[in-house]
């Protein structure tokens, strides 16, 4: 079921003013034939059936990315502005936000696995930089004193 919630303070510009209709990724995931076509690409959910015959690329590579997520297909191929303009006629609303990826749904980032400012990554290189040094001299008065 698609909820629809009162947009403004989701930051995307798609109309701030206008409602949202927001899909689960199981919903987008059923409308995979070729007698409807969704798809998702950054987190904003597509009905491009009618948008099959169209496609430049041919309707083949659409087919084999409809009712997942062709985010990186998409950015993959460089499609042009031109192209990324043509996307705004078939948006039909976006990704319910329990269902986007963590870098934007995961409020906490201790917990995810793909936490790339943890302390971890910069405090583990420092320790290790400190204790080198310290190494360093202690070997160096060790060898002036022999
Ligand atoms: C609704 C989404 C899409 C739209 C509006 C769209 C639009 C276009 C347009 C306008 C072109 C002509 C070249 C350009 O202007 O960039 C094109 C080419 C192409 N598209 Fe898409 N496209 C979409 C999705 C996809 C997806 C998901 C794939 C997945 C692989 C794809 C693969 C290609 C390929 C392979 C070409 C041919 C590139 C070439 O010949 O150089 N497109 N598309």
């Amino acid at each position: 079921m698609a909820t629809v919630e009162a947009s403004g303070s989701d930051g995307k510009g798609q109309g701030s003013e206008t409602a949202v209709t927001y899909y689960r990724l199981e919903e987008v995931a059923k409308r995979n034939t070729a007698k409807e076509i969704w798809l998702v690409i950054h987190g904003r959910v597509y009905d491009i059936t009618r948008f099959l015959n169209e496609h430049p690329g041919g309707e083949e590579v659409l087919i084999e990315q409809a009712g997942a997520d062709a985010s990186e297909s998409f950015e993959d191929v460089g499609h042009s502005s031109d192209a990324r303009e043509m996307l705004k006629q078939y948006y039909i609303g976006d990704v319910h936000p329990s269902d986007l990826k963590p870098q934007s749904g995961n409020k906490d980032p201790l917990k995810s696995s793909s936490c790339k400012s943890c302390w971890a990554y910069w405090i583990v290189p420092i320790v290790g930089a400190v204790l080198i040094g310290f190494l360093y001299r202690y070997y160096m008065a060790e060898s002036r004193s022999s």
